[in-house]
């Protein structure tokens, strides 16, 4: 009876993995290899690899675009033969993603390994500062080094417990560190972010902080504090950067940023009354802020830094590129306002 039993177990769940679809499957194997240190070790042996150096990932130009090169385990290991200590660099790679057949994908910074014009000349490619980088790659690349590169910098910035001072040790997928003396597991960090469309009715709120390029105007954000939720930290952010009270507001995507460090973006729109149309500014953090109406963000959207320059040296306003969720959260409310129209 039991064996019978067994039996039908088993053709059960072969038929219920077969129904799986590919990214049921794609994600508990990724899953798996967090959890199972010997499986992606020898995982490591067989996927591909994306370079960091000094966290800019490396990218080739081919034609006039930018793509983003993974490398095979044997040609790192031919890289590395330039490097001592080759293994122990394999070592520090990080989980990032696999293909929909099951071939894992890592990162791997080889800051350390080998002087950045070693391998550029090797690769034929360059190093690129992530924040050129994210806006030449094609679409779907960019999120994937967002994340690659806030993965590696957690990883490089937490070499050590907190409580201990001991060093910790990374699992060779690099989801987590762990402090031996202390027992203390250490998961990668981020840090929630709220981003604001404030509208009041018939026009939308943009700021720019100091450092911006000259003409970028943005909707406003902030860290979340801790213990608070979505909803009080877009209300606290909007009363705290401009002086106005949100009265209704509605969460419409996210995105990870890896700006400063790892953080999740989560879009909201906000409406304030109409009578409340008086900024009050926060000079500390923000140079200026400004109800836009909807043929002035139109035109703005149609702008890139270049264009926006002026023959007296001003530069007129345009916004984030599409990459950014600030640029959606603007293409909402231009087609929520065309609507009503
Ligand atoms: N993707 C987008 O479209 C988009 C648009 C706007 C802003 N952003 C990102 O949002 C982030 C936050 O916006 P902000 O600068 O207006 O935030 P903010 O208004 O909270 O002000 C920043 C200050 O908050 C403090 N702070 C609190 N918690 C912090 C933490 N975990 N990390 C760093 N600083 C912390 C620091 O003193 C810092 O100077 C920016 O760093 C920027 O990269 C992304
Ligand atoms: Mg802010």
């Amino acid at each position: 009876m039991a064996a019978v039993y067994q039996a039908l177990h088993r053709r059960a769940s072969s038929l219920l993995c077969r129904l799986h679809s590919t990214y049921v499957r794609k994600m508990r194997y990724l899953n798996k290899l967090k959890e199972d240190d010997s499986l992606c070790r020898q995982a490591q042996t067989s996927g591909t690899f994306y370079l960091f150096h000094n966290l800019s990932p490396f990218l080739q130009k081919a034609g006039k675009k930018y793509l983003v090169p993974q490398l095979s385990a044997a040609e790192m290991r031919r890289i590395l033969e330039k490097s001592p200590e080759a293994e122990q660099w394999m070592e520090e790679s990080v989980l990032v993603g696999c293909s929909d057949e099951h071939i894992p994908h890592f990162a791997l910074d080889l800051a350390g390994a080998l002087e950045k014009s070693v391998i550029e000349s090797e690769l034929q490619g360059s190093f690129t500062d992530l924040r050129k980088a994210l806006f030449v790659v094609d679409g779907k690349d960019s999120p994937l080094l967002a994340s690659a590169q806030s993965l590696l910098r957690w990883h490089d910035s937490h070499q050590y417990c907190s409580k201990t001072g001991q060093p910790t040790q990374k699992n060779p997928a690099g989801s987590k560190r762990v402090c031996q003396a202390s027992g203390i597991t250490y998961y990668p960090q981020v840090s929630p972010v709220v981003i604001t469309l404030v509208s009041n009715g018939s026009r939308c709120l943009l700021a720019r902080q100091p450092s911006f390029p000259p003409g970028m105007f943005t909707a406003l954000s902030g860290f979340c504090d801790l213990g608070e939720t979505v909803e009080e930290a877009v209300r606290r952010e909007v009363a705290e950067e401009v002086g106005l009270e949100v009265e209704s507001l509605r969460y419409s995507a996210s995105q990870h940023w890896p700006f400063p460090s790892g953080s999740l973006m989560l879009g909201c729109h906000a409406l304030v009354g109409a009578q409340q149309a008086e900024i009050s500014m926060d000079s500390l953090e923000l140079e200026e802020a400004r109800w836009f109406g909807l043929e002035e963000i139109v035109e703005g959207l149609k702008r890139e830094p270049r264009s926006s320059k002026q023959d007296d040296g001003s530069s007129l306003p345009w916004f984030p590129p599409k990459q950014a969720i600030a640029h959606q959260l603007i293409r909402e409310w231009v087609r929520q306002q065309s609507a009503q129209a």
